[in-house]
């Protein structure tokens, strides 16, 4: 690097300081590169000199009567704050370029340097478009003046071709004129594992999750913070709420996303047969055995496996589980042989456990083990707000599938929706939407296209939660204060009414209904 001499001279308050310091420089021959004037100081930076020609310059200067001291200094303030600047540009994690109106370039970070593949030092001061091409939106802005957000740009260097995303800003004068422009540069590799961590995380995770009600969000927010762990998991919920959907979001979110995931429905198999699914069997060990079968424990050694329904195991299995649980080991059927397995459990269920546990249908030991982490999932009546966002999700989904073209559903459809009770929640709902398609001959659902399911009442037939394990307590006073909301707003078709009898004021009963959305009730 080139090297300098700096001095900072302290002088009075005089005018002309500057111009008696520099004629005395001039007069020493010694090359100026900068000068910085304050009142009562004057800095330079000059060509490196020797012991000799600064004690020259010295004497020359304090020879001036107003001038006070002389010290040298390591950097001027300009080149202080460009070297701050410059830490702060090399420290970011994206690449920052600025030319100005004349192309050159004057701001190459150091991750401009591994995307473009040439060192700072090669490309300052040269022409932009010797070095990424002349068609690119950082040259034609500098023509247009206006800036650019995420262009894919292609250029070549020294390695061949390369690509990126850019993003820019003009820069101008006080009279509005372009005087250059300042790019951010990501490279395109690096946006791609971007976007995959993304996926991989929150937002990706719960894509398909739809729904943003506080109830919704808070089931997001716990799963979230538990899906690192390997803990068990047991998911609660009534039938259609989205637990598969849910253990799902859990595996992509854990460490062991990119490892195998099972899913097995409890309910789906006979008793004898689930057996050998969960565990495998070795060859010989019954008649039709012929060879030797893997178990699902195996094939998810190292990834997870997600029972469904877990609660429908029968209860010689149920033992067999929680030795899995207990001891991470897995005993084929006709074997001697313990293998060890590690394998995440999630199990899900839309029966109530702890009852099932009290009329001895479910281990009690089970339970416990399987109930480290119980996450609810709420009922769709719990959270009505999110109706519309799936409704519009149903219609763009099965769009495609059923080949035609809705465009949405009017304020009566989707208000009959929100009163409805959904026993089988949003797969109902689901149901609903793909009927009124079918029917539908415009483009905009109404109620014409609204068949609810026959076999579902109105109230709902899912089981009730019992306090303890699932909600907070303040979850459960605010739960059961909108059910008996909705319920005198349904029975007295008024506020006043309905006030009365919950024994509230009017008032209070509106701000209510406001809190939970339930005004739609009596529109
Ligand atoms: N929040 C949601 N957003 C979008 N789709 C959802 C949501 N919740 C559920 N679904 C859809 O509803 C259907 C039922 O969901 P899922 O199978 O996850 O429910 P479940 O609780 O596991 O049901 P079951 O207890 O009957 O097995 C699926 O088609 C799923 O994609």
């Amino acid at each position: 690097m080139e090297k300098y001499s700096r001095f900072e001279i302290y002088t009075e308050d005089k005018m002309g300081m500057a111009l008696k310091i520099l004629e005395k420089i001039y007069n020493e021959k010694i090359d100026l590169k900068a000068v910085e004037v304050f009142p009562k100081k004057v800095c330079v930076k000059m060509e490196l000199m020797d012991d000799y020609a600064k004690t020259r310059l010295k004497n020359s200067i304090l020879s001036i009567k107003e001038v006070i001291s002389i010290r040298e200094i390591d950097l001027l303030y300009y080149e202080r704050n460009e070297r701050k600047l410059m830490a702060v540009i090399n420290s970011v994690d994206e690449g920052i370029l600025s030319a100005n109106e004349n192309f050159e370039i004057e701001i190459f970070n150091k991750y401009c340097e591994n995307v473009f593949k040439y060192n700072k030092e090669e490309v300052i001061g040269k022409d932009l478009r010797s070095i990424i091409g002349e068609n690119n939106p950082l040259v034609s802005s500098v023509k247009s003046g206006k800036g650019f957000d995420n262009v894919k740009i292609k250029f070549k260097n020294k390695k061949g071709e390369g690509h990126c995303i850019t993003t820019g800003r003009i820069i101008k004068d006080d009279d509005d004129k372009t005087i250059g422009v300042v790019a951010s540069i990501k490279d395109m590799d690096k946006a791609i594992e971007l976007v995959n961590i993304v996926q991989g995380t929150q937002e990706g995770a719960f894509k398909d999750i739809i729904g943003n009600s506080p109830a919704i969000e808070r089931v997001k927010k716990t799963v979230l913070s538990v899906s690192k762990s390997n803990s068990t998991i047991l998911l609660m919920g009534e039938s259609g709420t989205g637990k598969e959907l849910f253990a799902s979001a859990i595996k992509n979110l854990s460490d062991r996303k990119d490892k195998s995931y099972v899913a097995i429905n409890c309910a789906a198999f006979p008793e004898n047969l689930i057996e050998s699914e969960l565990f495998g069997y070795e060859k010989g060990s019954f008649t039709g055995a012929v060879s030797e079968k893997e178990g699902l424990f195996e094939r998810a050694d190292g990834g997870t496996l997600f029972l469904d329904e877990v609660g429908e195991l029968p209860l010689n299995l149920q033992a067999k589980l929680l030795r899995v649980l207990q001891e991470g080991v897995i005993r084929k059927i006709g074997s001697t042989k313990e293998t060890k397995v590690d394998v995440r459990i999630i199990a899900a269920t839309n029966k109530n456990l702890k009852e099932m546990v009290e009329k001895g249908l479910f281990r009690e030991d089970l339970y416990y083990r399987l109930n480290v982490v119980p996450i609810y999932i709420p009922p769709l009546r719990e959270r009505i707000e999110d109706i519309p966002l799936l409704v519009n999700f149903f219609i763009y989904k099965l769009n495609k599938k059923i080949g035609k073209k809705i465009s949405g559903a009017n304020i009566k459809f989707l208000e009959e929706l929100m009163k409805y009770d959904w026993p089988g929640n949003v797969r109902e709902l689901q149901n609903v939407i793909e009927r009124g398609i079918n029917l539908c001959e415009g483009n905009i659902l109404t109620t014409e296209n609204l068949i609810f399911d026959i076999k579902n009442s109105s109230k709902s037939n899912g089981p009730q939660y019992s306090v303890d394990i699932e909600l907070k307590l303040d979850d459960v006073v605010e739960k059961a204060e909108k059910e008996a909301i909705v319920k005198a707003l349904k029975k007295y078709k008024s506020f006043r009414k309905a006030a009365k009898a919950l024994g509230v004021s009017h008032t209070t009963l509106i701000n209510k209904a406001n809190k939970y959305n339930l005004k739609y009730l009596l529109d």
